[in-house]
């Protein structure tokens, strides 16, 4: 069964190429920039036990041409998997926000793709380039079926005390307004990862998720039952570009007093907002780089990032009544070693006995970074989205 994982972000894709039950990818890559002056490729395929890598710099004006470039390297002569797109059977899509309509994986008719339409609104940096992937993908590889899984769907599991906002309950009946939670694709991922690593039956987990956008959520036998985000992937953890929970009192103000419209409000508080708008950087090595030239505004951006997530572990704990392992992932929390170590600087209270020289050695895979006899595991699992994708679509064609 050969399947193409397709992560349309809204200025890139990462894609990966399994042919299950092989869960190593024969390929993986990902087209960078896209719309911008110049775009990257990077693809690197397994041929015969060899590695083939090629990084390309062109440009790639929207998603259909950088899907198209995927097409091509995949069919390559020298480097390529495949001979023609028919060999793909499914392309499993990441889908951020499946709205009211989506609690579990998905195949895709005109039906669905109809009320993903409706949900542009609630993920406005996601859904729409989501659906663009679907279209592209729908077109170069027209035999294959074509499957969504949800970011939200890992958060069904969630208590109503948890997912419901105290607004009046028709809210909640009419519109369904409330908690969804985003990145559930991952937190399932690592979550299962620590519980096997653990080797524990019963599991107190904390998952904390710090790529472009941020979450954390608390995690008891295997279930979901709190999660940072709500709504939309707006609220909870200060990100990159996103401010993370603000008083709403703050948007009646820049509306009545300030003039803004709607737009200009989701603008500010999705693109501008976060470590960006506190430095002008969203991305954590920059800001690190300001600090190490003494910018007193990066290192407050730092503090307040990481007070934000320390706050929801203390939450958490007291919502799982307990932790046996705080996990960090993505892009900053596998890489960034001051983040983390801001983080549970001061968690001895919870059992966390922190090891700061382990965090600061660089390595791969899963790794502990709190001491041995620490009562609460600290570690860092790499997350690995495009795989369980691949997972749950390949259960999805069994089960067909
Ligand atoms: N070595 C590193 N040190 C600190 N941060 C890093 C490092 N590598 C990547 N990052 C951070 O990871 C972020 C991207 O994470 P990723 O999980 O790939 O996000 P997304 O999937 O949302 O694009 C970047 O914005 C950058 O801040
Ligand atoms: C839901 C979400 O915020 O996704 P990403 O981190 O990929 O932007
Ligand atoms: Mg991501």
């Amino acid at each position: 069964m050969n399947i193409l994982v397709v992560n349309s972000g809204s200025s890139s894709i990462k894609y990966q190429f399994f042919r299950m039950p092989s869960t190593t990818p024969v390929c993986t890559g990902m087209v960078d920039r896209i719309g911008l002056e110049t775009s990257t490729i990077n693809y690197k395929a397994q041929i015969n036990g060899e590695e083939h890598a090629v990084s390309l710099s062109m440009e790639i004006a929207d998603h259909e041409a950088a899907l198209k470039e995927v097409n091509t390297l995949l069919m390559d002569a020298k480097v390529g998997v495949i001979s023609n797109p028919a060999e793909i059977d499914i392309v499993g899509h990441r889908i951020v926000h499946g709205g009211e309509f989506f609690t579990t994986t998905t195949v895709i008719t005109s039906e669905v793709k109809e009320k993903l339409k409706q949900t542009f609104q609630l993920a406005p940096l996601h859904n729409p380039s989501a659906f663009l992937g679907i279209e592209v993908a729908g077109k170069i590889f027209d035999r294959a079926t074509q499957i969504g899984v949800f970011d939200t769907a890992f958060f069904q599991t969630l208590p109503a005390e948890a997912y419901r906002y105290a607004i009046p309950t028709a809210y909640y009946k009419d519109y369904n307004i409330r908690v969804y939670g985003f990145h559930g694709t991952s937190h399932k991922y690592v979550s299962a990862q620590a519980a096997a690593y653990l080797n524990k039956s019963y599991s107190r987990i904390i998952t904390v998720h710090l790529g472009n956008g941020c979450s954390i959520s608390a995690i008891k036998n295997g279930k979901a039952i709190d999660t940072s985000m709500g709504f939309g992937p707006l609220e909870g953890l200060i990100m990159g570009t996103r401010s993370g929970s603000i008083d709403p009192t703050i948007v009646f103000y820049l509306v009545n007093q300030l003039g803004y419209d709607i737009e200009q409000v989701s603008n500010l508080l999705n693109k501008r907002s976060g470590m960006l708008g506190l430095t002008g950087f969203s991305d954590m090595r920059d800001v690190r780089a300001r600090i190490q030239e003494g910018d007193a505004e990066a290192k407050l951006a730092y503090d307040m990032y990481a007070y934000r997530i320390k706050k929801y572990i203390g939450a958490y704990a007291a919502a799982l009544n307990g932790v046996d392992a705080i996990v960090f992932t993505a892009g900053v929390g596998e890489n960034d070693a001051l983040v983390r170590k801001l983080v549970c600087s001061d968690l001895q209270y919870l059992g966390v006995d922190f090891d700061e020289e382990k965090n600061g050695l660089a390595a791969k895979g899963i790794r502990e970074i709190s001491s041995g006899d620490s009562a609460v595991k600290v570690l860092i699992i790499p997350t690995n989205e495009e795989l369980e994708i691949a997972n749950q679509c390949y259960e999805m064609s069994a089960d067909r």
